[in-house]
C-alpha cells in the first residue's frame, strides 16, 4: 500500500492512498481523511461513494465534507467507483464500464473479471480501513446517485454492519431505469431476478433491519424524473414501515453544489449515529 496524496486540511490529514486490490484484481486508489482526533485513538468511519465518472478525487475536492468530519471526528473513505486499468474491461459510453461499477458484482463476461465493486466496498476496504488505519468498527455510509444506490443497497444487505446510511440524489430503483437497465443488461444478463438483488427499492421489502433511509434529493435534479424517482423507495419503503426520511430540496440540481449545501447536516447525522 502506497501513500500518494497527503494534505494538510483542517487540523486533520486528507491523503490518497494506492493499493492491490485482491478481489477487484486490479491496482485501486481510495482517499481517506483523518480527523484531528484520529491522533488520539480509533475513530468511527463514513465511507462514501461516488457516482458515475466518478474517481476517489470528486467527493474529497468538491464537497466539503472535511470541515465537517473534524469538527465531529470522524474518518471519511471515499473510494474509486471501479475497477481500472489497461486490462479491465471499459466501454466508450461513460454510464458503463470503468468509472461506472454499480457496486455489484458482475457475473457476465467480460466484466465478471474485475467488476466486484459490491465486496471492494463492503468487505475489502473497510477490512483494510480498520486493520492500517486509526479507524474502529463503527461505520456509517452515504453516497451520490449511483453512489447513492452502492450505499443503500450495501446498507440493506448488511443488516447491523452500518449505524446509518444515508444518499444524496439516488438511483433507488435501478431495475426501472436507463442507466440501471444498461448496467445491469450488461454485469448481471438479462435475469430481472438477478437484478433485484441490487435494487434498493426491491430490497426493502425484505431488509432484515429496519435501519432509517436519509435521502437527499434536489427538486431541480435534471435525472430526477429520468433516473432516480426518489418516490419509488418512498412508496417501497411505505409499504412495509420501513423508516424514510425523504427531503425534496427546492431548486437544488444533480451537482455537487447540491452536496455541499447539505453534507454537514449528513456528517452530523451520521456522527449522532456512530457515537459511542
Ligand atoms: N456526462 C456527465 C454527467 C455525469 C454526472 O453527472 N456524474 C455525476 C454522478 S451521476 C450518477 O451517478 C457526478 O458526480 N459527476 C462528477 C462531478 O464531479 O460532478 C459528465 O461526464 O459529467
Amino acid at each position: 500500500m502506497e501513500r500518494v496524496e497527503q494534505h494538510a486540511c483542517f487540523g486533520g490529514s486528507q491523503e490518497v492512498w494506492s493499493h492491490r486490490s485482491r478481489t477487484l484484481d486490479c491496482e485501486m486508489k481510495f482517499a481517506v481523511y483523518l480527523p484531528p482526533q484520529a491522533r488520539q485513538g480509533r475513530r468511527p468511519v463514513l465511507y462514501w461513494l461516488s457516482g458515475l465518472t466518478c474517481n476517489e478525487h470528486n467527493f474529497i475536492v468538491k464537497a466539503g465534507a472535511q470541515r465537517y468530519a473534524a469538527e465531529h471526528g470522524v474518518i471519511l473513505v471515499a473510494p474509486d467507483t471501479s475497477p481500472r486499468g489497461a486490462d479491465v474491461a471499459d466501454d466508450a459510453d461513460w454510464d458503463l464500464g470503468q468509472g461506472a461499477g454499480f457496486y455489484l458484482n458482475a457475473t457476465q463476461a467480460p466484466w465478471s473479471k474485475h467488476y466486484r465493486m459490491y465486496d471492494y466496498a463492503a468487505e475489502e476496504l473497510p477490512a483494510l480501513i480498520e486493520a492500517e488505519f486509526p479507524a474502529s468498527d463503527r461505520r456509517a455510509i452515504s453516497g451520490h446517485s449511483m453512489g447513492g444506490h452502492g450505499a443503500l443497497t450495501i446498507a440493506l444487505k448488511n443488516p447491523g454492519r452500518y449505524r446509518s446510511v444515508s444518499a444524496f440524489s439516488p438511483i433507488v430503483a435501478p431495475s426501472q431505469v436507463p442507466w440501471g437497465k444498461k448496467a445491469f443488461a450488461a454485469y448481471l444478463g438479462e435475469d430481472r431476478n438477478a437484478w433485484r438483488e441490487w435494487d434498493a427499492a426491491a430490497l426493502i421489502a425484505r431488509a432484515q433491519e429496519r435501519l432509517p433511509l436519509l435521502i437527499e434529493q434536489g427538486e431541480a435534479d435534471e435525472f430526477l424524473t429520468t433516473q432516480l424517482w426518489p418516490e419509488l423507495l418512498r412508496a417501497a419503503c411505505e409499504a412495509v414501515g420501513h423508516p424514510i426520511d425523504l427531503r425534496m430540496r427546492l431548486g437544488y440540481d444533480h451537482s455537487y453544489y447540491f452536496i455541499a449545501s447539505f453534507i454537514g447536516e449528513h456528517v452530523a447525522y451520521h456522527a449522532a449515529a456512530l457515537a459511542d
